[in-house]
């Protein structure tokens, strides 16, 4: 089977995981009007493509926090990788390593952190961290990847409760038994009570505010990043609280239903932050002239989730190379088409202001 583009792993993914796999995954929250916006919202931008540039070298790479990556693509955090393919995370992870990018290991995986920083000893990683009503809890796990290697922490900031997800709770989604959060086991595995996703209900904070940005700050040096900012409200706050980076989210449109599309909330942010921090942002990339319209509305980097999950059940490791690469070649060739030779290049210039 030849794969020409991310849609062509969607419908592989669609037609070999089991139904109530595939439901968790596709999932958005309600009537999924925010989910499918993500997506519609880049194809109502159109872009003002310069000519004659000589484009015949191009080069991809930038930095994110310093670091340099090989394109401004990396991996979201999406739990749950081992119902996609037996190896999990440990896959997703040689797959980010083997591309140079950077891959947010998030929280809820089913190999343990541990497992996925091993997998990809020289793979550049950042932790997924959501906040436990038990801070002790948050604390171990931010010691554990700090003396691993990760290099941040996301602090995801839109889940104080789980959106409703009207297929999940129809199909009653949980982990099966084989599969657990590896990063607690023998912790949550062992809670009794109410459950969500095979996860004890109410373990989550639905409390956590600004203040919880400072202790985390007191109980780390790795940066900050706060993932699900849609305001140019937020984005000041979380300047003003000294983090290192926001990443533009709105979970893939799997919390609040009815929010923006998170493309067409970033020029605000990228206007009111002012270089102060670095704007990253995820939801909707499926095309590398996306990821060329994100770059020229001021994102740093892109992130992208579901796209992986049905590499890796596409073919593991390998599928989600295939999808990182066609990605990265797509954009290249958008960057090229647009006259871009590097992404220095890119800017606002290229976005027909008019029709947004
Ligand atoms: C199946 C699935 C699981 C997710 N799990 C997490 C998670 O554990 N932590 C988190 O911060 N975001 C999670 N997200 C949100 C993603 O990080 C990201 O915001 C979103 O998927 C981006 O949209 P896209 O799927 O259209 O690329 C999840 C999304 C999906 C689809
Ligand atoms: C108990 C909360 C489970 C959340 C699982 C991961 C996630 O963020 C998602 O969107 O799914």
């Amino acid at each position: 089977m030849s794969m020409i583009c991310l849609t062509d792993f969607e419908e592989y993914a669609k037609e070999h995981l089991s139904k109530a796999t595939w439901d968790y995954y596709a999932a958005g929250a309600d009537e999924c009007c925010t989910r499918d916006d993500n997506l519609l919202a880049y194809k109502r931008i159109r872009l003002r493509p310069r000519i004659l540039r000589d484009v015949s070298v191009s080069d991809t790479r930038t930095t994110i926090l310093g670091t340099e990556i090989s394109f401004p693509v990396g991996i979201a955090p999406t739990a749950f990788h081992c119902l996609a393919w037996h190896e999990g995370e440990m896959a997703t992870s040689r797959a980010a390593e083997a591309l140079n990018t950077c891959y947010i290991t998030s929280t809820y995986s089913t190999c343990s952190v541990e497992e996925i920083a091993s997998a990809a000893p020289s793979g550049y990683r950042w932790f997924q961290l959501y906040l436990y009503r038990d801070r002790k809890l948050s604390e171990q796990i931010v010691h554990r990847v700090e003396t691993l290697g990760y290099k941040a922490l996301v602090l995801t900031v839109d889940v104080p409760y789980t959106g409703k997800r009207r297929d999940d709770i129809r199909n009653q989604f949980k982990l099966p038994p084989h599969l657990k959060v590896k990063n607690f086991d023998g912790v949550f595995q062992e809670t009794a009570g109410p459950e969500e996703y095979g996860i004890p209900a109410n373990t989550l904070d639905p409390s956590i505010s600004w203040k919880d940005v400072c202790w985390l700050q007191s109980i780390t040096r790795l940066p900050i990043i706060i993932k699900g900012i849609l305001t140019k409200e937020d984005a000041e706050l979380a300047v003003e609280h000294g983090v290192q980076g926001i990443i533009v989210s709105n979970h893939g449109g799997r919390q609040l239903d009815g929010g923006p599309a998170t493309i067409d909330c970033l020029s605000e942010i990228v206007d009111t932050v002012q270089g102060r921090v670095e704007v990253y942002m995820d939801g909707g990339i499926r095309t590398g002239s996306d990821v060329l319209k994100a770059l020229a509305l001021g994102a740093k980097c892109v992130f992208i989730g579901r796209p992986v999950v049905w590499g890796l059940a596409y073919k593991g490791e390998d599928g989600v190379r295939e999808v990182l690469q066609i990605l990265n070649d797509e954009f290249r060739l958008s960057m090229a088409l647009s006259g871009c030779r590097n992404v220095s290049e890119i800017n606002r210039n290229l976005i027909q202001m008019s029709k947004l």
